[in-house]
């Protein structure tokens, strides 16, 4: 049965938002987190771009389709706010990150941020994590059933020590902050959301103290002798007003940045990896391009000339968005594409489901990155239908240090390896937080005869 979320102002000649509240607090939870692209589709099939649903315990609208999407991430009413949407979720773990904060103070903070990501801050970061990217994939071991995602989620891990933090850690310490840090992002899914002593919740508030207590105790040395990663770049950037970063500033920004850095990137490879094994064509192809370079180790410059790997990343990212949904609260009456929404109302850009509708892509749910080659460019026919790093006020700050990276590692592995999966295989993927595979991506991993 439909119910509408609220009745529009009279007048207003805006349109109430229909929808099925199902069970409340309940509803279509289950169906999103199993199927969430059928479950778009459906809910789009009958109610169209705009429509209410309990979701997660929240009475939430899903905006589908890219000018849904631009209505919300631009932002341009200031009705749509990231900080209470998200810290639903994150929120103790991630206290004060940046995209938990909102208008006036968040442009205060990304005004400072920026100057962490510039090209030459790149460039450094970028020199920073090819020796650890070498080390890291020479050290994989062949064979059969060799996990992909486990791998390089070690690897992007590891590379955080380096390029991230900057800090030397023995073996003892780097197992402490890692550990922490995976429990911190785990925290964020959990079912009891309270600190039950064992469980997910209390774990990742002890999570946080671990992470806090180690920046804040490198925190002196890094403001005084500098460095080619993001911690010491955040400790030293500055505004064009003269604006810097506090130390707590600083901690808050380094905890968030690794936790939106890492599943990310790790979804990305993930992603990438399971699509060049199906697709064996293009793992060649992008092999002679990595060979045609030249070069062992990329330079910044050859992140461009990689042209048919940027096209399999952007695909890759569009079949799988590593951040399937982007959640706002309304903290004001405003209106979406014609509909009344009321304040408090939770709203989502489903981003994983609007990079597969058949209205804006032809044949959608097919592996084809030649459709982001310069003679098709599919994802012109609207600024928001490809969208993997969001919009607006809080678009991804490391979406250039994503590509770098992804590129550094994948350059690397193609370079060393081939691999496969069998020809029936189809990567089961969890959706119930960001997606990944539940099987860690098993395939057969050869070394090439001759690496270079
Ligand atoms: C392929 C990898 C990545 C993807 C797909 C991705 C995606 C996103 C998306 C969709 C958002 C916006 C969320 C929203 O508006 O609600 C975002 C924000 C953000 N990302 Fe990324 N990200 C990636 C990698 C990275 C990396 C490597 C870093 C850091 C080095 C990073 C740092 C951030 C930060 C700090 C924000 C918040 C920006 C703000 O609120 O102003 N991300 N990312």
């Amino acid at each position: 049965m439909t119910s509408v979320l609220a009745p529009p102002p009279a007048g207003s000649g805006l349109k109430a938002v229909p929808g099925v509240g199902g069970v409340p607090y309940i509803g279509s939870t289950i169906a999103v987190m199993r199927n969430p692209i059928g479950t778009a589709r459906k809910r789009y099939a009958e109610h169209g771009q705009v429509s209410w649903g309990w979701l997660l315990g929240q009475r939430t609208v899903t905006v589908h389709g890219p000018e849904g999407a631009e209505a919300v991430l631009v932002n341009r009413d200031k009705a749509f706010a990231s900080g209470p949407a998200w810290s639903y979720y994150i929120g103790p773990f991630f206290n004060r990150g940046i995209m938990l904060l909102d208008f006036e103070e968040h442009l205060h903070h990304r005004r400072i941020m920026q100057q962490a990501f510039t090209r030459p801050r790149l460039r450094a970061y970028m020199d920073a994590m090819a020796p650890g990217i070498v080390k890291g994939v020479e050290a994989w071991r062949p064979g059969g059933g060799f996990t992909v995602y486990d791998h390089v989620k070690q690897l992007t891990l590891d590379l955080a020590a380096d390029v991230f933090m900057g800090v030397e850690l023995g073996d003892a310490e780097r197992a402490r902050v890692n550990g922490a840090f995976i429990d911190a992002v785990r925290a964020g899914t959990a079912y009891v959301r309270f600190p039950v002593p064992g469980l997910r919740w209390h774990r990742g508030l002890q999570a946080r103290k671990v992470l806090e207590e180690f920046f804040y105790r490198h925190l002196p040395a890094k403001r005084r002798d500098g460095g080619d990663d993001l911690f010491a770049a955040l400790c030293a950037a500055e505004s064009d007003d003269g604006e810097r970063f506090t130390d707590e500033d600083v901690v808050n920004h380094m905890i968030f940045a690794l936790m939106a850095a890492h599943d990310t990137t790790t979804i990305t490879l993930t992603s990438m990896a399971y699509h060049l094994a199906k697709f064996p064509e293009w793992q060649e192809r992008l092999r002679d391009e990595s060979l045609a370079l030249g070069r062992a180790e990329l330079d910044y410059a050859d992140l461009d000339a990689l042209t048919g790997m940027d096209m399999v990343m952007k695909e890759s990212l569009r079949l799988i968005a590593p951040v399937p949904a982007l959640p706002r609260k309304v903290v004001k009456d405003t209106s979406l594409l014609g509909f009344h929404i009321p304040a408090g109302t939770i709203v989502v850009v489903p981003m994983l489901s609007n990079h597969r509708m058949a209205d804006w892509w032809p044949d959608p749910d097919a592996f084809d990155p030649g459709r982001f080659a310069p003679e098709r460019r599919e994802d012109k026919v609207h600024k928001y239908a490809w969208s993997p790093f969001g919009g607006g006020a809080h678009k991804c700050i490391g979406m250039y240090f994503a590509g770098m990276q992804v590129k550094s590692i994948l350059h690397q592995v193609l370079l060393r390896y081939r691999w496969s999966v069998p020809g029936l295989y189809e990567m089961p993927l969890d959706t119930t937080s960001l997606p990944s595979p539940k099987d860690g991506l098993p395939v057969r991993l050869d070394r090439l005869e001759q690496s270079r």
